[in-house]
């Protein structure tokens, strides 16, 4: 599904992405790292939204270049970490605009945008929604795009900011069920969430992949205060091994 290799970009004199080298099928990937480690430039690499000043990145056989945009926008979808609205919209005609011939009476779609509890604030203006409404409205312009019959890359940045916990809950039960027949990669700071699991993960650090496991829960105490500079005594071993960060 995704397939990169040796990709490098330089951002400047003091931050350099890679070299990275990554294959992913269709799965639930927790993309992981601190502050500055580079996923939301990876991410950005991978949608070809910015290009690659080295190596070579396809999505499903489809090499991510300038002049292939048509065919990646086919095959990925990205929520980026920042929306910016700029016009006096409705939810509604937001998500009319993402989607032309959106039926929103349609099972899937209704289950989506009730969900998410969309169906209430359709017609409200989205400046004037909560912080974490209008993150729900932006998840659907992502997920009513993902009804496909082949495998896509689905890209998150941060998706569960602003998000209480029912949302969170729902959004993680959705994506699951979605990840057998896509790839998912999400980039995000809830550590504990992706230590629960069992799901894949990829920790960056320093504009390197530092770490994949094909099971979050199994990654290690060490790992963790190495690369996100945790204090001793901030994460608890549990008694089937598995850590948790107290504290947060
Ligand atoms: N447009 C830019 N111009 C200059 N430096 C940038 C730019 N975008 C990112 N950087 C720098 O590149 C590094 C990686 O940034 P990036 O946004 O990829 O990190 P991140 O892992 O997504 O961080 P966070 O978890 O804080 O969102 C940071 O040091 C950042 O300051």
């Amino acid at each position: 599904m995704l397939n990169i290799e040796q990709v490098e970009y330089t951002i400047n004199r003091d931050f350099k992405i890679g070299p990275i080298s990554l294959t992913l099928s269709t799965g639930f990937y927790h993309l992981l790292g601190p502050n500055g480690s580079g996923k939301t430039t990876l991410l950005d690499i991978i949608s070809g939204l910015i290009p690659a000043k080295k190596g070579i990145i396809s999505i499903s056989e489809e090499p991510v270049t300038l002049f292939n945009t048509i065919n990646i926008c086919q095959l990925r979808r990205y929520l980026t970490q920042q929306q910016d609205i700029h016009f006096s919209l409705s939810v509604k005609e937001m998500l009319f605009i993402a989607h032309n011939d959106l039926n929103i009476q349609s099972k899937t779609n209704h289950i989506i945008l009730a969900g998410l509890d969309l169906l209430p604030l359709l017609d409200k203006k989205i400046c004037n929604l909560s912080g974490g409404e209008q993150q729900r409205a932006h998840l659907a312009r992502v997920l009513l795009n993902i009804d496909s019959h082949s495998p896509l890359l689905l890209l998150f940045d941060e998706p569960y900011t602003g998000l209480d916990v029912k949302h969170k809950y729902w959004l993680n039960h959705y994506l699951k069920q979605q990840a057998a027949d896509h790839c998912i990669i999400i980039c995000h700071h809830e550590l504990n969430l992706a230590l629960n699991c069992n799901q894949s993960a990829i920790i960056m650090n320093k504009g390197a992949i530092h770490t994949v496991v094909t099971d979050a829960s199994t990654i290690k105490k060490d790992t963790l205060m190495r690369v996100f500079s945790l204090p001793e005594g901030s994460i608890n071993t549990l008694n089937d091994s598995k850590v948790q960060i107290i504290g947060i």
